[in-house]
């Protein structure tokens, strides 16, 4: 076979490969977490939204929740405050719930924005909207933390019918609790809430590292698989710290809860998500529950 076929059979496999992955999801829910700390430039968004899109088009139903950390403690620290947080959580005063809202907002539209360039309709809400999240004041440790959420419960029609409508829905994670006062909720959390309550087959998290580490610092400890228990285990035996504690509590608990899948990758890698989902290459960190790790290793 000469050269130049060979390199457009090389083509045709690589699309090949994907068959199982789009016949496995087709029709399925995915919630794809954007953290703010994977949001770096124009470009590396446009690549995400790129693939959320296709996924899209592939059959899949998408949704994603975004972040937006890194952008509201910039804002923070711009009204001359110190960002601090506990456990992961965002100490938010009234001011600070001010900017989070703001922030998340406008990070909202701003995706909203790229998916519609692309020719798919997207809209944007936040947790406030059609009652998706119910939240209840959290205390980190006992301490009062100010305005932030946990989520108690989620109402998810407003996403099954923007998704019938072929709506991209694209949520921001702030919460209403029974008296409607707004509460800032780990985007984290809210993204694993929501998959749980849609029944999502799958959970991508687009964050600034490789996957879970035993050792950050020690690019040899990444840990390709996981399962709810070692995962909890990593957490009791003090190997996880700061964005990533929320991130593998809130995996834990939507794993116990119908979800079973979860893909911790580095949204900083182009097209991630696309290497993730339609390769054979393992990317990142997978958690999955029990019966995922025996489907895997028999
Ligand atoms: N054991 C660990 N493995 C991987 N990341 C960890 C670990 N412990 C702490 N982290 C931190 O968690 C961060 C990811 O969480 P976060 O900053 O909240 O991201 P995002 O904005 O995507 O939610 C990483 O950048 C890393 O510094
Ligand atoms: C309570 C709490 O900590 N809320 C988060 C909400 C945004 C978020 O989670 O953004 P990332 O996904 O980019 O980290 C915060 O204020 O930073």
């Amino acid at each position: 076979m000469d050269k130049s076929m060979q390199k457009y059979l090389d083509k045709a496999e690589v699309l090949i490969e994907a068959l199982p992955y789009i016949q496995r999801f087709n029709r399925k829910i995915i919630v794809v977490k954007y953290g703010g700390s994977a949001m770096l430039d124009e470009e590396l968004e446009k690549r995400v939204i790129q693939d959320v899109v296709l996924l899209k088009l592939c059959g899949f139903k998408p949704i994603i929740v975004h972040g937006g950390g890194k952008e509201i403690s910039r804002w923070v620290k711009k009204v001359g405050k110190e960002p601090k947080f506990v456990n992961g959580f965002r100490v938010t005063d009234e001011e600070t719930m001010e900017i989070v809202e703001m922030v998340l907002s406008k990070v909202n539209k701003k995706l909203v924005q790229l998916v519609e360039e692309l020719g798919i309709k997207a809209i944007g809400i936040s947790g406030q909207d059609g009652g998706l999240l119910k939240v209840t004041r959290k205390y980190a440790d006992g301490e009062d933390i100010g305005y932030v959420g946990t989520v108690c419960d989620v109402e998810p029609k407003i996403l099954f019918d923007l998704i019938e409508k072929d709506f991209l829905p694209i949520v921001c994670s702030v919460g209403l609790d029974n008296d409607f006062q707004a509460y800032n909720v780990n985007a984290d959390e809210a993204a694993c809430k929501i998959a749980s309550a849609v029944n999502a087959e799958k959970l991508a998290f687009l964050t600034d590292i490789e996957g879970v580490y035993k050792n950050p610092d020690d690019p040899s400890t990444l840990i390709p698989e996981l399962s709810a228990e070692e995962a909890l285990g990593l957490i009791r035996d003090g190997y996880i710290e700061g964005g990533m504690l929320p991130k593998l509590k809130s995996c834990i608990h939507a794993l116990e809860n119908g979800v079973s899948r979860i893909h911790i990758m580095d949204g900083r890698i182009p097209h991630c998500l696309l290497l993730e989902i339609f390769t054979n290459k393992g990317i990142g960190t997978a958690i999955l529950n029990d019966q995922e790790c025996r489907y895997y290793h028999g």
